[in-house]
């Protein structure tokens, strides 16, 4: 396989915290490693607090690591000024609620021509590469939309124009962090079509954050489940949805509520509901889980492999 356009080693992130009498650090991604291909989409799944968005600024140099690396193309990000100055054009964000991402006093052709500009891209005159991105992103007659205002358009419409400003950049890979959340159902899968439409056009690589395991399943190759800030499932697509490993897994897909679900397992009792203090030790799904064994309270769990390219954290595999 060819090499991949990102990959992440070991990522760790601890945040300090202070009470009122001690500091502490808190843990908040732990040994995170990925690989992310030309024309690939990863889908990281996971509930409230699982890491995802912290992963996300990791990646994209929002905040540094503070265990493992990220590599763009084999090159490590981390002291290499050159390469983290050059992100922007790898490396693009969409946000889940574009109505804040878009300055509500600009017009659509300044918001997606500014980035053009400040990067270099296109000096002088960027108002036909502008109307060229808003026909890419499918909002035509281009010029009926690039004098307006964020205000004057629709849910979709100002997801497209986020979709249009990160293109102009023509970046390789797009972690896009829950872009559909906040739309009609309807309204959304004709944004992740365009995002698929233009992942196979450009073979862009996306990260697609979500709380939503249909979207995931309707657009990613591999998924990735995340609980409590470690990875505890990645597989194909497919393979994971129909035949999860984790308990953690199981649980999320049952309670899912999409209707192309069939579980072919025995239905996860918790056994202690969610939102309890974490273990000290071992396995970090000890607490909720059934099949809870006397070496997961003490041994921490590495990732296994369990299939061809699959891998699972569980002691059970
Ligand atoms: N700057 C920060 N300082 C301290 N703790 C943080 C900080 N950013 C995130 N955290 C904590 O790290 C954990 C993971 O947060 P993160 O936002 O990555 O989760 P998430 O899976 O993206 O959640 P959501 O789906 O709600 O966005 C949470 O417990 C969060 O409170």
């Amino acid at each position: 396989m060819s090499k991949p356009l990102l990959q992440a080693n070991k990522l760790g992130k601890a945040f300090a915290s202070r009470s009122l009498f001690r500091k502490h650090s808190f843990q908040a991604v732990q040994d995170v490693s990925f690989r992310l291909h030309a024309g690939e989409i990863l889908a990281i799944v996971g509930e409230s607090g699982s890491g995802k968005s912290t992963i996300a600024r990791m990646i994209t140099n929002l905040i540094p690591p503070s265990e493992g690396e990220v590599l763009y193309d084999g090159i490590a990000l981390k002291g290499n000024t050159a390469l983290q100055k050059k992100l922007p054009t790898k490396v693009q964000m969409i946000f889940q609620d574009p109505f804040a991402a878009l300055n509500p006093h600009h017009r659509i052709g300044y918001i997606i021509g500014r980035p053009l500009k400040v990067h270099g891209i296109v000096p002088g005159d960027v108002r036909s590469k502008v109307l060229q991105l808003l026909n890419q992103v499918g909002l035509t007659p281009a010029e009926d939309f690039i004098d307006k205002y964020p205000y004057q358009l629709s849910g979709g419409q100002k997801q497209r124009v986020m979709i249009a400003k990160v293109l102009g950049l023509d970046p390789k890979i797009i972690v896009a962090d829950e872009p559909t959340s906040m739309l009609d159902v309807s309204i959304g899968i004709d944004i992740m079509n365009l995002m698929l439409d233009l992942k196979e056009h450009r073979q862009l690589g996306y990260i697609l954050i979500t709380h939503n395991l249909g979207s995931a399943r309707y657009m990613a190759d591999r998924i990735m489940v995340m609980f409590a800030g470690q990875i505890v499932e990645q597989g194909p697509t497919e393979e994971l949805i129909a035949q999860p490993k984790h308990p953690y897994t199981k649980l999320l897909l049952q309670s899912s509520p999409e209707p192309w679900r069939e579980m072919a397992w025995e239905p996860i009792e918790m056994i202690e509901p969610a939102g309890k203090p974490l273990p000290q030790s071992g396995c970090r799904f000890q607490h909720r889980c059934p099949f809870v064994q006397d070496s997961c309270r003490h041994q921490p769990v590495a990732m296994r492999a369990a299939g061809e390219g699959y891998e699972v954290r569980c002691t059970l595999y």
